[in-house]
């Protein structure tokens, strides 16, 4: 998909969301568009792995971790699962690891930093709820778009 989110912001700027947070950018994918999926989660990445391991038809996974980064919440193997299950993208409000394996994976992958300790496998968190960071909010089904400038969000498809 070709854009850029400068150039959606000259031209749908008002209605458009752009995300403040300065993500580190980890996948060989630096511009990715997709409808949002969510999940909230602390250290732990039980729902993070269970949703990547589905298929992803074009979706883009935001994972609200609360700015955690004391655990990752993803690594090479759900990072490799989620490119080949067809996901987008995955933007993390917390840590990764792997990362030297990351930048090899076709997938967007946005993070704010890596830790190489594991997160918890509980599966506790939410799916599918509205969650905010960078002083915006990613709603399940908005559609995101993403580049080396930052993430921006729009309620309807706008390519
Ligand atoms: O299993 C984990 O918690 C994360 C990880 O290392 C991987 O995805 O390879």
């Amino acid at each position: 998909m070709d854009f850029a989110t400068a150039d959606l912001i000259d031209d749908f700027g008002a209605e458009l969301r752009s995300c403040e947070t300065q993500f580190r950018q980890y996948g060989a994918r630096t511009r990715f568009a997709g409808p949002v999926v969510t999940v909230r989660c602390l250290r732990d990445n039980g729902l993070v792995k269970r949703l990547l391991n589905t298929a992803g038809d074009g979706r883009v996974l935001v994972v609200d971790g609360g700015g955690s980064l004391a655990s990752a919440l993803m690594g090479d193997l759900i990072a490799g699962a989620a490119a080949g299950n067809g996901w987008a993208g995955v933007v993390i409000n917390g840590a990764v690891r792997d990362v030297a394996a990351l930048r090899d994976l076709d997938l967007g992958i946005k993070a704010l930093g890596s830790n190489p300790r594991k997160s918890a496998k509980d599966a506790a968190g939410e799916v599918d709820v509205p969650v905010t960071f960078g002083g915006v909010e990613f709603r399940p089904g908005d559609h995101l778009y993403s580049d080396e400038d930052g993430i921006v969000l729009a309620s309807r498809p706008l390519l």
